[in-house]
């Protein structure tokens, strides 16, 4: 039987619930104890996955035990649960209880309708015994239909399905069906042999509803084969077999085929009181193959009786039931009443009625033999049929899986490479960096003034601007760098980048042009507000004091030369040459000093330096 899904650790409900379901066939009584008392605990517990497989085992027992509308309601709790957890096995075994539910009703069509769809997701999601179950359900459905060889066929499946799981005794439940279907077929030998096998293994289970019917079976083998005496026994045992809690199973069971068991082995009082026994049930007898099985039954008691003429007229009054357009009658069953009306005409003396009647047989035994051979060409394209579902199946999940793999590895690739474009951006973005900027200060390069000036100049020349332009030279850096060190240079100069960024506007842009020379771009500044501006660098630089090893600095000037674009110069070379003229009058007139105009004697202009 399916085992519920391995959820370690299982919830002690769940685990009542696993223990009923291995209980299902081996032993009813403790199974449905177990099941309730699995569902309480999951109710108690709100353990939905508990709760389905207890009202799963619930349900499936209940069609035996029950009505089949109680059990489909359970089932159907069941399915929910399942359904909520998105637990496809627990939800087509459901499925699979409801359609056994139908077909106990008696809704055969309604019932394979519902589970042959099911079949294909069946090979794929369930397993073994659990697959038998269903292919069992939908053998179960022919065969009520009348469609022995399909029966057949889908019951030798489950078989094979269910056999090497050994375990719970469902595969006593199969081996019952594929006699029951063997016989109808009229293989009584092959039959009997599968029957011997349930019943040997049914030795080991407690479940005498399961072991009635292997019982009954081989009492009807036994009759096919001629050897009824050796069928007393079991119709003994039968009517020894407890009644089930509910009042079904043995004491409801087949008592027309007992009776005729007893007849045919020679025991007339038995046989009499088992066929009144059957015709007391007889309201509920409304199976057709029971019902005239036991006509023939009857005709025997009468038979045994020396009466018959009333033997011949008891069977002839039943021959309407033969012709009834949903007679639902087995050949086999068809096959018993011609048999026994050709034997009661051929007592009476009557044998063109019996030549009729053993026609009529001859007819029924040809085409059963037919429909065995059917049978067994159906079983093997069957099975062919399934396997190449299932072939298909396979193929359609190793194409999902490689889709799904192809996707897999796609996704990690594109990761890999949006990874390297990042890198690549980035590494980009620092090449950028690297070309623009100077290491040292972090401020812009000579390069990069190149770019920008003429776009800034253009700019505000068109908008009637002026921009103005400070070339700033470090004075004595050579000798900064000769007593302290080209570290204490670099820390210098880093300084002075730090100062250039520190104290000027958002507008403005600073460069180091290379050495200890430095230009600062300041847009919507004529010459002499950038003269202030650059004058007030040189009093912030005067400030800072710098120690080392080697001793500290103290008092660091720079000299500057500045020009606009508005008077001076109009095109970037010329201003830049202005302001560079400018910064070497500065240096000349004595440094630490910011000259913003070209002088012919280049005297020192004492308004603009910091002494
Ligand atoms: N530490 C350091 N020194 C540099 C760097 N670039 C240039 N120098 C040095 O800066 C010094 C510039 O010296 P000079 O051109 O003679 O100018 P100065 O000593 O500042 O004299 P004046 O400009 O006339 O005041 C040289 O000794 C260069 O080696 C640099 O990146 N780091």
């Amino acid at each position: 039987m399916p085992q519920p899904p391995e959820h370690p650790p299982a919830s002690p409900a769940l685990a009542t619930a696993r223990r009923a379901w291995k209980l299902l066939y081996q032993d009813s009584t403790r199974c449905i104890a177990l099941a309730d008392q699995a569902l309480a605990r999951a109710l108690e517990d709100r353990d939905t996955l508990a709760e389905g497989w207890a009202r799963l085992v619930r349900g499936l027992h209940l069609i035996w035990y029950s009505t089949p509308q109680t059990a489909a309601h359970e089932l159907g709790q069941a399915e929910a649960c399942f359904a909520a957890l998105g637990n496809r096995p627990g939800h087509l075994l459901a499925e699979v209880g409801i359609a056994r539910c139908l077909w106990r009703d008696a809704k055969y069509q309604e019932s394979l309708e519902r589970i042959l769809p099911l079949r294909a997701e069946g090979l794929q999601v369930l397993k073994r015994d659990e697959l038998g179950m269903l292919l069992n359900v939908i053998a179960g459905c022919y065969s009520s239909l009348g469609e022995s060889e399909q029966a057949f066929a889908y019951m030798y499946q489950a078989l094979h399905e269910a056999k090497p799981t050994r375990s719970n005794g469902f595969e006593v439940v199969l081996y019952c069906n594929l006699a029951h279907e063997l016989i109808q077929l009229g293989d009584f030998h092959q039959a009997l042999a599968y029957v011997e096998q349930g019943i040997a293994r049914s030795h080991q289970l407690r479940n005498p509803r399961l072991l009635s019917v292997l019982l009954i079976n081989r009492i009807i083998c036994l009759m096919g084969l001629d050897r009824a005496p050796e069928a007393l026994p079991d119709v003994k045992q039968l009517l020894d077999l407890p009644a089930d809690e509910t009042g079904r199973g043995p004491t409801n069971a087949h008592f027309e085929t007992m009776a005729l068991a007893a007849l045919r082995a020679g025991d007339p009082t038995l046989g009499r009181e088992l066929a009144a026994r059957a015709r007391g049930n007889c309201p509920e007898v409304d199976v057709p193959d029971e019902a005239l099985t036991l006509v023939v039954a009857e005709a025997e008691v009468l038979r045994a009786d020396a009466k018959l003429a009333e033997a011949a007229q008891h069977l002839q009054r039943a021959e309407s039931m033969l012709h009834a357009a949903d007679a639902g009658l087995s050949l086999r069953v068809r096959c018993l009443y011609h048999a026994a009306l050709a034997d009661a005409c051929q007592q009476l003396g009557e044998p063109d009625r019996a030549l009729a009647a053993l026609r009529e047989w001859q007819r029924c035994h040809v085409a059963r033999g037919h429909q065995a051979s059917r049978a067994r060409y159906q079983a093997a394209s069957l099975q062919t049929e399934l396997r190449r579902l299932q072939q298909h199946l396979d193929e359609t999940e190793a194409r999902r899986r490689a889709t799904e793999k192809a996707r897999a590895e796609l996704e990690a690739i594109n990761q890999q490479l949006s990874q390297k474009i990042d890198e690549v951006e980035a590494l980009k973005s620092r090449l950028e960096r690297q070309a623009t900027r100077d290491f040292l200060t972090g401020l812009f390069n000579r390069r990069h003034l190149n770019d920008v000036m003429p776009q800034m100049l253009a700019f505000a020349q068109r908008e009637g601007q002026p921009l103005a332009v400070a070339i700033i030279d470090l004075d004595h850096f050579k000798s900064v760098n000769d007593r302290h060190g080209h570290v204490a240079g670099d820390t210098l100069l880093a300084a002075f980048g730090a100062l250039l960024n520190e104290n000027t506007r958002q507008s403005d842009v600073a460069f180091r042009f290379g050495g200890e020379e430095f230009c600062l771009l300041m847009p919507g500044s004529s010459a002499e507000l950038a003269q202030r501006k650059v004058l007030k660098l040189l009093q912030a630089w005067r400030r800072r004091a710098f120690h080392f090893e080697t001793g500290s600095l103290a008092a660091n000037t720079f000299s500057a030369g500045v020009a606009d674009s508005s008077s001076e110069a109009e095109s970037v070379e010329s201003l830049l040459k202005v302001a560079d003229d400018r910064l070497l009058e500065a240096k000349r007139n004595g440094r630490n000093q910011v000259q913003s105009q070209t002088t012919p004697d280049a005297a020192p202009q004492p308004n603009v330096s910091v002494g």
